[in-house]
């Protein structure tokens, strides 16, 4: 048992004789009747023999066995022994009138002890409601630890579900029905039939903001009593119930209940409290919930077993609780019975993101581990993980391009209209880790999965074009666990160019009509030399308003006016993200904002830096699934030495390399592309081939960068493997048993695999640029400080330079060599903290007009 000081549950383990109430004023003992007539024994038994003494004095409980508790309450304990010795005589000889008076006495016990129960109950709400700026920051903490926890993911996940079921009912939400504005030309938005309109318009929806103005849950209750009825079901949205989480810890799972008790509070004879003692079946037939509850726990048409088991067992235990009260009337209650106490116990701790807790849609063309071409499929695979273990309601919507066993098909289907061609799209489900991931499946999408932003400049376009107009509609539709998201407290991340269409549909196709108006859009800038260019005229493909032609019209100097995606994406969302300090500082100046620093610096107040994380659980040297086969192995801090240097060897084997653990092995993996200073490594190459060190090069990309990887390899067989090509396994296997790691990068947003590396005890040597400079701190000989080699223009002596230190200390300074690896291998490198200031983002975007 616990031992606590203050708001300890007061949950009896032994029997009732061993709990002592003490005067709470003086801390003497009680002046109550009982204790007198108690005989001595049953009275100092529970102080010697017994491991449980609970108190209460001034003000506190006092619960738990630590010898501690038991030393501070000698004193009040021998005071009662002294007071019962006066009683002894009497007692004796009288044994039924004892019998009879510990019976009473037992009640009366059993009475202030469920007194003392919701005292405490109450203190602990009321303490942790005013220390929830304290708990949240030790949250934070706890979620610095080790990620994926994925059983808390899904319980809170559960939870998220259970507060969202008071939003919508699937019933509801069809009756919502909201027009599907994209679905046809820009002016048929004007033209939809009322009865499509949702609801939101008249009256106003309530927005999540409005219900932050709720001091209490009353005071909502209250708002929502004085709306049309019909109305109601989109007023108790998600938001409201995380309004408080400690609230909200109180509503779920037995809101049900404790909604249902305070009615019957108010008024016993109430129908609601009568038929709440109904069977279950019955007590539905008859509704006797609020009918957007009544309505959820009729059969919805997609309910997976996650939906059933979340809402039965509230509902089961809200009847239950129901019961208790109606039998018992006559004497006082406590809120809760042991059982309710037992489940209090158990009750999961609030989210992270406490009162911020808010539905986030991830939209990006590649999820990992689906589809990936680069660092925005890992992002769109993780980033929304470490959103969802800190509370929110998190799902991830991309391209379905192939079969993916995990996604099931929703059944739901839509058409959309893209360049006056109709296109009907369906939606493929699966949840995974705390997240729901949704697939846009249309044939326009299929057999892409090796060349995603393959075809012609307009293929692509209208692709995206598709999918932005798909994905905007994906909460009214697809319901995920029975229920969908909805359009409130709701935020849209979009990321890089292929989605940056999505705040402007956002804005044009809805909020500029009314609808979705509390639906935010943050854009995330993962690499802005990628822009969606074209001439002006493929405005005419994306199908908005003409007047929107001004968002997307820029001018620079190499391709005159043109169209420009990125730029109508940036002027159009709530809020802009790019995934470091040193890139957001970047893109605003000539040289890194590739012509859209002006509207990037116009833009300034609503761009931030956050540096990327990693998945912890994907890139992790003990646990990869690269490392188990082939003569790897998995290794941690401890097996370091060991564990990598088997893992260098299977490596040096498997690329047909001279097997030798002495000499440096090289890596670079990435993308073939002048960004990623490939040929800066070629004009290298040659002083390289003059150490005794081994390069291996992975990468796919730009066909005469290709050839030059098979050129290095040709030339140099005995110490160079270019490996070309896209090979996730042969990422991590040299990730694990390289040394070091290229990363001569000429810019470099965040970058990923310096992260990989440093997790996996590889030291990586990288140009000081963007996110690189944000993470690799120069090592400090002086200080064994730092994290690896940096250098700080993109230029062939200057990495000579840093790669040549970074060999020598390879080679002479074992110590400091295991320093670095050991400095990265320890470094958090997770996605919470990143999560953490998205989340400060999204609410920011969400009080934001
Ligand atoms: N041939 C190959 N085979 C297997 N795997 C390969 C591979 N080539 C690359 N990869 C993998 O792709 C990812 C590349 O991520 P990066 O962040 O380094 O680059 P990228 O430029 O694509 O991402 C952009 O977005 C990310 C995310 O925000 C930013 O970090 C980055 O700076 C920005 O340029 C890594 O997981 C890497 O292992």
């Amino acid at each position: 048992m616990a031992s606590s000081v203050g708001y300890f549950p007061f949950v009896p383990e032994t029997k009732t004789d061993t709990f002592v109430i003490i005067n709470h004023k003086s801390c003497h003992p009680p002046r109550f009747p009982f204790f007198s007539n108690l005989p001595r024994k049953s009275l100092t038994g529970s102080s010697r023999g017994s491991s449980s003494v609970v108190g209460f004095c001034n003000g506190l409980i006092l619960g738990g066995s630590s010898s501690r508790r038991q030393l501070q309450w000698n004193k009040p304990l021998k005071a009662l022994d002294k007071d019962s010795e006066g009683s002894d005589e009497r007692l004796e000889g009288s044994d039924d009138a004892i019998q009879a008076t510990i019976e009473k006495s037992k009640k009366v016990l059993a009475m202030q002890r469920d007194l003392l129960q919701q005292i405490a109950e109450r203190r602990k709400m009321i303490s942790s409601i005013k220390s929830s700026t304290i708990d949240s920051e030790e949250e934070d903490d706890d979620a610095s630890d080790e990620v994926g926890d994925d059983k808390n993911a899904a319980e809170s996940y559960d939870d998220r579900i259970l507060s969202n079921t008071y939003s919508y009912s699937t019933k509801e939400q069809k009756l919502e029905n909201p027009p599907s504005a994209t679905s046809s030309e820009f002016s048929g938005v004007k033209n939809i039939p009322e009865k499509d309109l949702p609801k939101q318009n008249t009256p106003p929806r309530v927005d999540s903001i409005k219900q932050s103005k709720y001091s209490s849950l009353e005071e909502k209750a209250s708002y929502e009593d004085n709306s049309p009825a019909e109305y109601q079901n989109d007023r108790i949205p998600f938001s409201t119930y995380v309004l408080s989480s400690k609230e909200k810890k109180r509503e779920t799972p037995p809101s049900v209940a404790s909604r249902k008790f305070s009615e019957s509070e108010k008024n016993p004879d109430s129908d609601s409290s009568k038929e709440s003692t109904l069977p279950l079946k019955q007590s539905q037939q008859s509704s006797p919930l609020p009918s957007f509850l009544a309505s959820n726990f009729k059969a919805s048409p997609v309910r997976d077993e996650r939906h059933v088991n979340l809402k039965e067992p509230s509902l089961a235990s809200s009847f239950e609780d129901e019961k208790q009260v109606s039998s018992e009337e006559s004497i006082p209650q406590p809120v809760h019975d042991k059982k309710d106490d037992s489940s209090d116990e158990d009750a999961k701790p609030p989210p992270l993101a406490g009162t911020n807790v808010m539905n986030i849609i991830m939209v990006s063309a590649e999820c990992a581990p689906w589809s990936k071409t680069g660092g925005l499929g890992d992002v769109a695979g993780a980033l929304p993980k470490a959103l969802a273990r800190r509370g929110h309601r998190v799902m991830v919507v991309a391209p379905r391009y192939g079969q993916y066993a995990e996604a099931k098909e929703t059944g739901v289907r839509k058409r959309y209209k893209v360049a006056g061609q109709d296109m009907e799209v369906t939606y493929f489900q699966a949840y995974i880790d705390g997240v729901d991931f949704v697939f846009i499946d249309s044939p326009i999408f299929q057999h892409l999965e090796n060349n995603i932003y393959g075809g012609n400049r307009l293929d692509i376009l209208r692709r995206m074009a598709l999918f932005c107009k798909a994905a905007v509609e994906v909460p009214w539709y697809v319901p995920c666990g029975g229920v969908v998201y909805g359009d409130g407290n709701l935020a849209f991340i979009a990321n890089d160019w292929h989605t940056a269409l999505l705040p402007v549909y956002l804005k044009a196709y809805y909020r500029d009509n009314g609808l979705m108006t509390y639906t935010r859009s943050i854009l995330v800038i993962h690499n802005i030399a990628h822009q969606g260019r074209g001439p002006v005229e493929d405005f005419l493909t994306v199908d908005l308003p003409q007047h929107y032609i001004d968002y997307f019209k820029l001018y620079d100097p190499v391709g005159g006016e043109h169209f420009n995606i990125f730029a109508a994406g940036l002027k159009t969302a709530d809020r802009v993200v790019t995934v470091s300090h040193g890139y957001a500082w970047e893109i605003k100046t000539i040289e890194g904002g590739w012509s859209l620093h002006g509207i990037i610096n116009e833009n300034d107040w609503k761009l931030r830096g956050i540096v990327n994380g990693i998945d912890t659980k994907e890139w992790n040297p003990q646990y990869d699934v690269h490392l188990t086969t082939d003569g790897y192995t998995n290794y941690s801090l401890e097996t370091l030495q060991t564990g990598k240097s088997q893992c260098k060897a299977a490596l040096q084997k498997e690329l047909g390399l001279p097997v030798r653990p002495d000499v440096p092995l090289i890596g670079f993996i990435g993308r073939l592309d002048p960004q990623k200073g490939v040929d800066i490594i070629a004009e290298a190459i040659p002083w390289m081939m003059d150490q005794d060190v081994q390069l291996v090069m992975l990468g796919t990309g730009r066909p005469d960068l290709e050839e030059m990887l098979r050129q290095f390899e040709g030339q140099h067989r005995d110490k160079v493997r270019g490996w070309v090509g896209f090979s996730v396994k042969t990422s991590h296997r040299i990730t694990a048993g390289a040394d070091i790691l290229l990363m001569p990068s000429r810019f470099e947003p965040c970058g990923l695999n310096q992260l990989y590396a440093m997790k996996y005890g590889t030291i990586p040597v990288v140009h000081a640029v963007g996110g690189l400079r944000d993470t690799v701190e120069q090592f400090n000989p002086y200080e064994e400080s730092g994290l690896g080699w940096t250098f700080d223009s993109a230029e062939s002596h200057k990495l000579i330079h840093a790669l040549g230190n970074c060999l020598f200390t390879y080679r002479d300074y074992k110590q400091s060599w295991e320093g670095l690896q050991r400095r990265g291998m320890t470094k958090d490198l997770s996605w919470d903290k990143a999560a953490e200031t998205y989340e400060e983002v999204l609410v920011a975007a969400k009080y934001q007009w």
